[in-house]
Order: C-alpha cells, then sequence, then structure tokens
C-alpha cells in the first residue's frame, strides 16, 4: 500500500532568488524540492528584489510535484522580518531558516508564522550550521511539530570550526552525527550539505554515497547536473527493492508457520528487519508514484 504522507526529499536545489533563468529552469529539472533562497546567494543590493522575484514565483506555482521552499535571511539580519513575512503570505511547502541556533529561536519562528497567518501545510525547515546547533540539535529539532526538516549547512560548520574540506570530510563527521541522532530520534527529515565543486562528478557522488550510508534522506545541491546522481544514490536500486520483497515474504511464510526468526541469503532476520524493507518499499513507490 502506498505511504500518501511518505514525501521523497532525496535532491533538494538550492537556487538564487535574484536569478529568474533558474527559478524558471527549476519547473523542468528533475528535483525533489527546490531552495529558492534570499540568503547566501543573494548580494545585499539585490534582497529586495529577490525577494519579490521568490514569493512571486512561489506563490503562482508550476513547479508540478516538487516542494517548494523559501530561504529567508537568519534571525539576526535586518532582511529577516520583510522575509519571513513575505514568504508567509506566499505559502509555500517550506520555509528555511539559516543559522538555527536553540529551540528558543524555533519557537520565535513558529510564533511569528503564526501572527502572519502562515497557512498550516507550511512547515519549518531549519538549518543547523553551527557548532552550538550541533550541540543543540536535539531540542531544536523536538522544538515544534512544525519543524519538518533539518537541513545541514556545512560550509558554515566547516568555517565555524576552522575545518578543511577534504574527501570522506572526517572534521565535519562528529557534527553530521549528532544532527543525524536528533533528526532520527524525533521523527523528522534530515537532508546533507552541499558539495561545492560543481565540475567533480566523481567526488559529488562519493559523498552522495557516502550521506545515504550515514542515514540522511537526501542531500541539498547547487546545481542542476548534480540532480541525476543524487537521485540515484537516494533512491533504493531495483536489487535492494527486490532484496526488500525477499526479507518481507520469507517473514509472513514463517510468521504464517508460527516462527518469529528466519534466514534470508544465510543472515537472520527477525521484525525489525521487515520494518526496514518495508521502509524501503514505501521510499520506493512513493519515488515512482511522484513520477
Ligand atoms: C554554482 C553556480 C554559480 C554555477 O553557475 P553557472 O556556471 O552559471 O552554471 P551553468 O552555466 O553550468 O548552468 C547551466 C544551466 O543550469 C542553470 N542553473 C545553474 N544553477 C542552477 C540552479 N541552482 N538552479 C536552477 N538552474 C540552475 C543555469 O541557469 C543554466 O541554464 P541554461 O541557461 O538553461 O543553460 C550556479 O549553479 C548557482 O548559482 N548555484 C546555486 C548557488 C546557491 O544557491 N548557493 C547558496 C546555497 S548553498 C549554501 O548556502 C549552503 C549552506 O548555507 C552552507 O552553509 O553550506
Ligand atoms: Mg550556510
Amino acid at each position: 500500500m502506498t505511504d500518501e504522507t511518505l514525501r521523497p526529499r532525496r535532491s533538494v536545489l538550492y537556487m538564487p532568488g535574484a536569478n529568474e533563468r533558474a527559478l524558471e529552469k527549476a519547473k523542468t529539472l528533475d528535483a525533489d524540492a527546490l531552495i529558492l533562497d534570499l540568503e547566501d546567494a543573494v548580494a545585499p543590493d539585490s534582497k529586495e528584489e529577490a525577494r519579490e522575484r521568490v514569493c512571486s514565483a512561489a506563490s503562482s506555482g508550476g513547479y508540478g510535484s516538487r516542494e517548494v521552499t523559501i530561504r529567508v535571511n537568519g534571525l539576526d539580519t535586518e532582511w529577516h522580518e520583510a522575509d519571513l513575512r513575505a514568504a508567509a503570505e506566499a505559502g509555500p511547502d517550506g520555509i528555511v531558516v539559516p543559522k538555527v541556533n536553540s529551540a528558543a529561536e524555533v519557537h520565535t519562528i513558529e510564533r511569528a508564522l503564526e501572527f502572519t497567518g502562515a497557512p498550516e501545510h507550511t512547515t519549518i525547515w531549519a538549518m543547523i550550521e553551527t557548532p552550538v546547533a550541533m550541540l543543540h540539535a536535539e531540542e531544536i529539532a523536538a522544538a515544534s511539530a512544525r519543524l519538518d526538516v533539518l537541513v545541514m549547512g556545512t560550509n558554515d560548520l566547516a568555517k565555524e570550526l576552522h575545518a578543511e574540506f577534504v574527501p570522506g570530510r572526517t572534521p565535519l563527521l562528529g557534527g553530521l552525527s549528532l544532527a543525524l541522532l536528533a533528526a532520527r530520534a524525533t521523527g523528522k527529515t534530515i537532508l546533507d550539505g552541499v558539495y561545492n565543486d560543481v565540475s567533480d562528478a566523481e567526488g559529488f557522488e562519493a559523498e552522495c554515497l557516502q550521506g545515504r550510508q550515514m542515514g540522511f534522506d537526501g542531500k541539498t545541491l547547487i546545481h542542476p547536473g548534480q540532480l541525476e546522481p543524487c537521485n540515484r544514490v537516494f533512491a533504493p536500486s531495483e536489487d535492494e527493492v527486490a532484496q526488500a520483497r525477499k526479507i518481507i515474504d520469507a517473514f509472513e511464510e514463517a510468521r504464517a508457520e508460527g516462527r518469529g526468526v528466519v534466514t534470508v541469503d544465510g543472515r537472520m532476520i527477525e521484525n525489525l528487519h521487515v520494518d526496514n524493507a518495508r521502509r524501503i518499499l514505501a521510499l520506493s513507490e512513493a519515488i515512482t508514484t511522484r513520477q
């Protein structure tokens, strides 16, 4: 049975809010979700113009099944209040708030959304991208039912840590793991950070695979060329789907015979493996339904 509430979020593409061409092009791109950006990708002089452009794009639609979100400027900036008000009025699927550092900040955003009359379907996507946010990840994730997604900001995190970008991301793994623990403990979606070198296909795919193996639901992206490998890596493969079906069938057969444990291809299968197999099938079906 298809889970209507499950939204694949394998690929989440940022685009600069001032870039009309990118906002238009996104309507044809195979991204699960879009982040129309008012923060880092927009120069201070273009903030107002980008706000109008992004909010008008988000409210006029045309993005099909893609989730549309708006990234506002941070709580401590001169643009935040006007961004949040305009974004709430546009009513996107989510409002991405950068550099969220505490549960109190989530409450402030929640109250502001209520005050501005944002539609109920507009959720909060909190970016966690500072050392203090990693240490507060659980309280941030748990702060509000309206908070749906945690988004890693690995550029800011590396900057704050004085860390270097190296293959395998060893310097960031502590922070990434804390955020993952918080997301899974509170039932939220969690998205990995961006890969800056748009010309390095091999390095990008390796980082997607690392993110998936760690448990991320998907990855944030900066270029259309990153969509195909990201969608592929974060989707269950045909082999994984076949294996999931085999596990479920074998377990149900065993249950009918009164047994609670069985082996498939020599491996022990218990209830928890069946839960995981069902999750894989549900995700695969949600991806197929989306297309
Ligand atoms: C990275 C880029 C600046 C590269 O730009 P460019 O060299 O112009 O790309 P191409 O010429 O290869 O573009 C080919 C076509 O694709 C369209 N395009 C490019 N990027 C996007 C996009 N993100 N969304 C939609 N469409 C895009 C171009 O318009 C071309 O189209 P066409 O004219 O039809 O050929 C550029 O890709 C870019 O600006 N990317 C987004 C950057 C961004 O949003 N950065 C902020 C978010 S990342 C961040 O802040 C992380 C976080 O906070 C942290 O701390 O880590
Ligand atoms: Mg950032």
